[in-house]
């Protein structure tokens, strides 16, 4: 649908007193419309609306009628369970899962399921919706959004209208038709009585109060977004734009357009969404489910390794090492480095006889095997325990012993506690995180860069992991790396049933639940002939109850990827979706003048790197949908200054509160005062957005707050929105990285109708933060 200017209604289309209505063949009522001509108008528009209530209305009791066979599909997916047999369960799981999705997607689409009607030139007439329903005779009453025959919903325009004389948007409160819109498209195929109505119904959709989720956008797509939304599904989309053009609406709906025209290829392998952080994932989680696709995986950048959550972002000086691909030497180095607190020597007394291996002959071992390794050390470690033994033979065969004596030598030697010890220190079973934890050490991290680093650089990143090794917290790029390393360690062993017969406290090779040779984890389990509980997909997914799958349920790979704010991905995070993507289509969506990170080259290196050789498709998005025009043209502002030669989007909503600028001698109450003052005026969400990693202040200062007041550093703040945005200590947020500015861009970009920045009273602050945004400040009375 092409977008009106702003104020202004699409052609075809006339205004009077009480709301734009009129015929499409009578003239545009002057300014002097006589009222009856005004009430006929209306009452046109209430028939109107009434004969859409009857459609509208025969398909919900349409929809009824399927949620019911689906809801009888599921009860009899359970009773097939009955039966008991292991054939039957697996039927059943197939059965409950398919029926339990579609029931589901039936659920889903109960909001809105009708939201749009094309008159074709052909007299046909089509309703669209968010699933494609049949009446009982399989006449269809709605065209899901994502057919081909709705595609003209979204593209056609005057200039091309495709068939289509016109197009109305539906607007319903829950089953109820509220108001209609309708663009008339090609006024020369216009039968003589059709009623043409106006409403603004989409800037209306815009101007929508936020509480805190994206909702979907299926009703009012905008033309050039539907461009990226039904892109080929071959190789990668990349979409670009300027802050709320929509690209990460468009990317959401892209997964469910390609897994509505491509399930077997997409639904089976998986679609994963990645996000800058969990505030975000949050934040989009309901828009796929909405759209009834329960079944991609979303994921923040800090919570991609099983198990472990990113609790901070780097400062711009540890992220600028921590992210570039040449941490990668630095990270085998460390994995193969004898680790911390490893003995230097094994000194072993047999009959008499003392044989050593000393440290030289120890980095030896360890060096010859690693050379062999790879899957790295995890997998070498029975390797590493034969060898030694083997070397201890060789030297106490030297010195005399007699062949015949090496079995029962061997034997001896592994079966003892302190060889237990020795190779549980000197060859440990490695965890990515452990490694992390013993690059605490500045002489470590200096061996394994081999002076590539410089002395400030290996304190930095020592104190960076020396915190990890203290707190057990892990920054966002800490993720990226131990995903890494867990490539380079090499898989912990599988565990493997007890032996049966025999307690393991008498199993002299279990030391600490591992076999010392087998290097396997000794747990016990269920004999394998015995089910004790079956589980189904769909019990899963509803016990996850987020539209997420369990994460035992997700694949190692994908069969198609969406990176969000991709702009901010370093190199080794780029690395980090690439082993999850080897086979992958992706869709990336960007802003380079929103990036965070500072080597805007190696990032897209990594990310071509990343997408393969795979056709790409581009789209560039223009309108940006979330700001006020006022808010919009203070982000130019600094838009410019960070961006030289960037072009703004255009916004297409004017209104709201005008931004403003305030010089405080005490920052965290004025915030306070501003942010109260916010939440007396706007109903939905109020973000105050602080430099990063000094959020306590701000926190404690507004800790009485309601909790729509939304606390966050400035790289939280990426691709959210709010409805009015209180920006904390501009300058700051500027200075603390090379990128700087281009963040407080995005801090400046998040909010829908109320902007407040607040700066420091000083003379200086209060000339750059006028000066960069273009707005006078007021000062702050104590
Ligand atoms: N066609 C549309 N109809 C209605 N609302 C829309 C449309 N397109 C975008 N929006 C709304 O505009 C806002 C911004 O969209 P979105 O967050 O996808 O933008 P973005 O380009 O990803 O922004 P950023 O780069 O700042 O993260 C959202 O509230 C979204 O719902």
């Amino acid at each position: 649908m092409p977008l009106p200017p702003p104020g202004q209604q699409p052609h075809g289309v006339v205004r009077d007193a009480d709301g734009p209505v009129a015929s499409a063949d009578s003239a545009a009522p002057e300014a002097s419309a006589a009222l009856p001509e005004a009430s006929a108008a209306l009452d046109a528009k209430q028939r109107e609306i009434a004969a859409e209530q009857h459609h509208i209305d025969r398909a919900y009791v349409r929809l009824e009628a399927m949620r019911g066979e689906a809801r009888a599909l599921v009860r009899e997916g359970y009773k097939q369970a009955q039966v008991g047999t292991v054939g039957s369960l697996v039927e059943r799981d197939t059965m409950v899962f398919r029926a339990e999705l579609w029931a589901r997607t039936l659920d889903a689409a109960d909001d809105g399921l009708v939201f749009g009607r094309l008159d074709r030139n052909d007299a046909e007439v089509w309703h669209i919706g968010r699933i494609g329903v049949r009446d009982e005779h399989s006449e269809i009453l709605v065209v899901d959004w994502r057919a081909p025959a709705a595609e003209a919903f979204y593209q056609a325009t005057p200039e091309d209208p495709r068939g289509v004389v016109r197009r109305r948007v539906l607007h319903c409160r829950g089953h109820k038709l509220v108001d209609i819109e309708d663009d008339l498209l090609d006024p020369d195929a216009a039968p003589d009585d059709l009623v043409v109505v106006g409403d603004g119904a989409f800037l209306a959709a815009l101007s929508r109060t936020r509480d805190g989720s994206m909702r979907d956008i299926v009703a009012t797509i905008q033309q050039e977004q539907d461009d990226a939304i039904r892109a080929p599904a071959d190789g990668s989309v990349i979409v670009r734009g300027g802050p709320g053009t929509g690209k990460t609406a468009v990317a959401l709906h892209r997964v469910a357009y390609l897994l509505f025209r491509h399930r077997q290829r997409f639904g089976s392998r998986g679609v994963l969404v990645v996000g800058p952080n969990p505030r975000f994932t949050a934040y989009i989680e309901r828009v796929l489910p909405s759209l009834g696709e329960g079944g991609a995986v979303l994921h923040s950048l800090g919570d991609m390794v099983d198990g472990i959550t990113a609790a901070y972002h780097d400062t711009a000086a540890v992220a600028r090492l921590k992210g570039s691909t040449g941490m990668l030497p630095v990270l085998r180095r460390a994995v193969d480095a004898t680790p911390p607190g490893a003995p230097h020597e094994l000194r072993v007394r047999h009959r008499g006889t003392e044989v050593v291996l000393d440290t030289a002959a120890l980095r030896r071992i360890r060096r010859d095997l690693l050379h062999r390794a790879r899957r790295g050390p995890n997998g070498q470690r029975v390797q590493a325990a034969k060898t030694v033994l083997a070397e201890l033979w060789s030297r106490l065969a030297s010195r005399g012993a007699a062949r015949g004596e090496k079995d029962a030598f061997l034997e001896d030697v592994a079966a003892r506690d302190e060889f237990a010890v020795f190779l549980n220190t000197w060859w440990p079973l490695v965890r990515p995180i452990d490694v992390l934890r013993g690059l605490a050490d500045p002489a470590r991290v200096d061996r394994a860069a081999r002076g590539r680093l410089s002395r400030d650089q290996v304190t930095l990143l020592a104190n960076s992991w020396e915190h990890t090794a203290r707190t057990g917290e892990v920054s966002f790029l800490d993720v990226a790396l131990l995903d890494e390393l867990d490539g380079l360690v090499g898989p912990l062993p599988r565990q493997r049933p007890r032996t049966p017969g025999m307690p393991e406290e008498d199993n002299p090779y279990v030391v600490d639940g591992f076999d010392i040779f087998t290097g396997e984890s000794v747990r016990s389990s269920a004999p394998a002939d015995e089910i004790s509980e079956v589980t189904t997909y769909a019990d899963r997914m509803a016990r996850s109850g987020r539209g997420r799958r369990d994460e035992d349920e997700e694949p190692d790979e994908y069969a198609h990827i969406v990176v969000d704010e991709a702009q901010d991905l370093a190199p080794m995070q780029w690395r980090m979706l690439k082993r999850r993507g080897r086979h992958a289509t992706w869709t990336i969506v960007e802003d380079p003048a929103q990036s965070a990170w500072e080597d805007l080259d190696a990032s897209a290196a990594a990310m071509s790197d990343a997408l393969g050789d795979r056709p790409r498709h581009e789209f560039e998005l223009t309108t940006n949908y979330r700001n006020t025009a006022e808010i919009a043209a203070v982000a130019a502002h600094v838009l410019l200054r960070a961006v030289p030669g960037a072009k703004p989007s255009r916004a297409v909503r004017t209104g709201g509160e005008k931004p403003t600028l305030l010089a405080a001698a005490d920052v965290p109450s004025a915030v306070r005062a501003t942010a109260a003052r916010l939440v007396d005026e706007v109903e939905g969400t109020v973000g105050v957005v602080a430099p990063v990693g000094e959020t306590g202040p701000i926190l404690a200062a507004l800790a009485e707050l309601p909790p729509r007041v939304q606390v966050m550093d400035a790289l939280d703040a990426k691709g959210l929105e709010f409805d009015a945005a209180v920006i904390v200590d501009p300058k700051r947020i500027a200075d603390q990285s090379p990128s700087g500015l281009r963040t407080l861009y995005v801090a400046l970009t998040r909010a829908t109708r109320s902007l407040v920045v607040v700066a420091g009273s000083g003379d200086a602050e209060r000339e750059w933060a006028e000066d960069l945004m273009g707005l006078a400040a007021a000062p702050v009375s104590e």
